[in-house]
């Protein structure tokens, strides 16, 4: 066959050789240390980057969930990072345990104004990159290796002479080899190294070495497996704080973070929900919450998942795609029908289990833990079945439709999508379940009024008196039977011809309290060759009344 598309631009990602890897046997049972690039490279990759208000915002919604560092601009891009770091510092907005970061290229001039934008800051990190990748050396700083080398060294060089201006503060110092996953391993050990060495980091205030993929470029176990030759490698690992910054142009942003923790990164730099250049940086909420739902405390607060979704909308002001991650706004809902039955199965189950562990098929997380509602967890239309309807009804309406009735009832929904070719809503399923059951406006009979009183010297025999219209005429008629609903049954048979018998009966309050109404559901069958049954619901506050109203609906239905 033809290939059209040009495969011969590309070329295959290599290998790495590491011999007995070992990421691949670990679990991850602690979080990382999480950092937030939303203020920086989040921001940086805006249409309309954030002004001071918008970074505020995004700013407490960080601190309040619970970062303990925060990258929160390039001061020597705008005024307006500057300022924004300048008003962090000046209004005393940083809690004592929280650190800022703050970015600059290797140049004098951009590295002297990051250190006057962090002046009387408590905790600082001062976080310097430059590009090492054999790509850009060649076409963006046109230098060998060591010329590359030596911009690292240089500007390492910048930041320690300026280490006095920031005296008295609690200064942590950040390299990243920037497009590490383009770079040779060798090279980019060996360019860390160097800038180790001007650094001389201790045990007690290591060096955050960042190896960013900054493109991502193969599956994630090889950049798992960079991690791990580095994390090996390096000459003092006691003294690194090992970081990943992720970026997600394959799609695997997550997975790669996931299994470069596995391979020996101690940190991770990402953003909420996944903003960022071009697809975006490591998503910290899947991150975090793929945690929470192994049973890993993330140490991050995302209960209120709605809340931090209108904050990063606004702030980014770039929509959360509906089905993102945990977060999207459907992310918790089933349409098809075997999903909703398992659901719906699975939530009684876990009711009646009471053993405090989440398990419902297709949920992966209990939506309450998020602050979402279970209203949205089944939604209807053509594709959803019997089981979807019947947990609509019983949660949203109160209506426990017994199993046998299910299907009955869902044809009619069916039908109604089908001609919709759209979702009904609660609502509309309940506007449809009362017309065909309890309002019935097409019905033949309409009780008007109903009595019943015990037949004097009779444990057994009721009496009853009823009011009906058939087809608009009104009817009365008595009767007496073993109870009221069977009575009132002979009744309907005797009076009107009709031929059905009563076959199930079944009642229960829709509410509590004491105006509660009752629901009723009779089953009547037909004595023809195909033994069709027939059901009717009736609704009232009285629950003499309801089963009776039921036996109406169902002769409506005959
Ligand atoms: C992967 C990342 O996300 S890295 C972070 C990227 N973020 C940003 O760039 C956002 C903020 N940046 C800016 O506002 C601007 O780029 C500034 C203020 C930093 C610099 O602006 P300018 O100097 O006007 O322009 P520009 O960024 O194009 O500078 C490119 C020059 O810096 C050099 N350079 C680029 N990165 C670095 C670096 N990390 N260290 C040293 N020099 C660098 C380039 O080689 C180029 O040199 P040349 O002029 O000799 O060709
Ligand atoms: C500055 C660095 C860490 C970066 O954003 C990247 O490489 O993606
Ligand atoms: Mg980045």
């Amino acid at each position: 066959m033809l290939n059209r598309m040009p495969i011969h631009k590309y070329r295959a990602y290599a290998q790495v050789d590491l011999p007995k890897r070992s990421w691949p046997d670990k679990v991850i049972d602690t979080a990382p240390i999480w950092c937030s690039v939303d203020l920086r490279d989040g921001n940086q990759a805006l249409v309309d980057p954030m002004d001071g208000a918008r970074k505020r915002r995004m700013w407490d919604a960080l601190v309040k969930m619970g970062f303990k560092q925060v990258e929160v601009g390039f001061p020597s891009a705008s005024d307006t990072d500057f300022n924004f770091v300048r008003q962090l510092i000046e209004e005393n907005l940083i809690p004592d345990d929280v650190t800022i970061q703050v970015l600059t290229q290797a140049r004098e001039h951009l590295v002297q104004r990051t250190f006057e934008s962090v002046l009387g800051a408590k905790n600082v990190i001062i976080h310097l990159y430059n590009s090492t990748s054999e790509l850009q050396r060649r076409v963006v700083f046109q230098q060998d290796q060591a010329g590359v080398k030596k911009i690292a060294t240089e500007g390492a060089e910048m930041v320690r002479d300026r280490l006095p201006m920031l005296a008295g503060q609690n200064v942590q110092l950040q390299y990243s080899p920037e497009s590490f996953t383009g770079t040779e391993l060798d090279y980019a050990l060996e360019v860390c190294e160097a800038v180790m060495d001007i650094w001389a980091p201790v045990v007690d205030n290591q060096i955050i070495l960042n190896l960013p993929s900054t493109v991502e470029m193969s599956t994630p176990n090889i950049y798992a497996d960079q991690i791990e030759w580095m994390h090996r490698n390096f000459t003092r690992r006691d003294r690194i704080c090992l970081s990943v910054h992720p970026h997600n142009d394959r799609g695997t942003g997550v997975a790669a973070a996931e299994l470069a923790v596995m391979a020996g990164a101690d940190r991770v730099e990402g953003t909420l929900f996944g903003n960022g250049e071009r697809t975006g940086n490591v998503d910290i909420v899947t991150l975090g919450l793929n945690l929470f739902t192994q049973g890993v405390d993330p140490k991050l607060d995302f209960s209120d998942i709605n809340g931090l979704m209108e904050t990063a909308e606004y702030c980014n002001q770039l929509p959360i795609h509906p089905r993102h991650p945990y977060a999207g706004e459907l992310v918790h809902t089933a349409f098809s029908g075997s999903h909703q039955d398992a659901i719906n199965k699975g939530m009684k189950a876990i009711k009646a289990a009471n053993s405090g562990v989440w398990e419902v098929p297709y949920l992966p997380i209990d939506p309450h833990d998020i602050g979402r509602d279970y209203e949205a967890v089944i939604r209807v239309n053509s594709q959803s079945g019997k089981g979807g309807i019947a947990y609509v009804l019983e949660n949203d309406h109160h209506i426990r439709l017994p199993k046998e009735w299910q299907a009955q009832f869902s044809q009619v929904i069916q039908r109604l999508t089908d001609a919709s070719s759209q979702e009904i809503s609660s609502q509309e399923i309940w506007n449809a379940f009362e017309k065909e059951y309890v309002t019935q406006p097409e019905g033949r009979f309409n009780l008007v009024n109903f009595e019943s009183r015990r037949v004097p010297g009779s444990n057994q025999v009721v009496e009853v008196n009823a009011v009906l219209t058939d087809n608009g005429t009104e009817k009365t008629i008595t009767g007496q039977g073993n109870g009221p609903v069977n009575a009132f049954s002979h009744m309907m048979r005797k009076e009107f011809g009709l031929k059905f018998k009563l076959k199930d009966y079944v009642e229960h309050t829709r509410s509590v309290g004491s105006d509660a109404e009752a629901a009723a559901y009779i089953e009547i069958k037909v004595p023809d060759e195909t033994g069709t049954s027939i059901f009717g619901v009736g609704i009232d506050t009285d629950i003499t009344l309801a089963p009776i109203k039921a036996v109406v609906s169902a002769c409506n239905r005959l």
